[in-house]
């Protein structure tokens, strides 16, 4: 089975939760692109959903397809949220932010009442660190941030790459994260990060396509 199968599989497992008046959360990347077509498809069909995109490049492709979109702030909750990952454990700690939407996916996944996360079989990984793990920060501190984190030994690399809100990635080498939740505390005491792709207890599900099967981690 393809990896692009998988990921349409999970997309479609997801999208299927999503009710009539619901607010949803559409992710931003390759796979939850998958789940944001399948969404304008039921729209077209009569579907009457609200939602809140995780970027630009998603809130661009919703309204080219059709789907009505609202602000953050006009909503007090998110229904269902459907977005990629990175990397992710069974434990169903993630990295995200591959495609620089880190920032909004992460508040997106804060005020939503069920995240669903899809992927295929090749991003469940034992421990996360392969990937890169991005760290958002303003552009101010960019120089700052870049020295505390070779203070810390690690390989880091500012990415050519402007967020949605103006800001700077870094993406960092771990290699194997042995403990996420220390880390994430850690990053989160720099001053001038943003936020950081570590995504941890935001996961209701994970809806991880493997051959024609979708497999489940709740
Ligand atoms: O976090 C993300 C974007 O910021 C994406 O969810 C992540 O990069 C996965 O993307 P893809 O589905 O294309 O592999």
């Amino acid at each position: 089975m393809n990896k692009e199968k998988e990921k349409e599989n999970a997309a479609l497992a997801a999208v299927a939760f999503i009710e009539d008046h619901m607010v949803v959360g559409l992710g931003t990347g390759s796979t939850a692109y998958y789940a944001i077509t399948a969404i304008a498809e039921r729209v077209k069909k009569g579907l009457q959903i609200k939602a809140v995109p995780t970027s630009e490049q998603t809130a661009t492709l919703a309204l080219s397809l059709g789907i009505p979109l609202t602000d953050i702030n006009a909503v007090d909750v998110i229904d269902i949220t459907i977005d990629g990952a990175d990397e992710f454990t069974k434990e169903k700690y993630m990295i995200k932010g591959g495609g620089g939407a880190l920032l909004r996916e992460k508040i997106v996944a804060a005020k939503t009442k069920r995240e669903f996360i899809i992927a295929d079989a090749s991003k469940l990984v034992d421990h996360l660190g392969k990937f890169k793990l991005p760290i958002e920060v303003i552009p101010f501190a960019r120089g700052y941030v870049m020295e505390e984190l070779r203070k810390l030994q690690l390989k880091a690399a500012v990415r050519p790459f402007i967020t949605d809100e103006g800001n700077n990635i870094i993406d960092v080498t771990y290699g194997k994260i042995e403990d996420p939740i220390a880390l994430s505390a850690q990053l989160n005491e720099i001053i001038g990060v943003v936020t950081h792709g570590l995504f941890i207890n935001l996961a209701f599900n994970i809806l991880m396509g493997e051959g024609d099967q979708v497999k489940v981690f709740s």
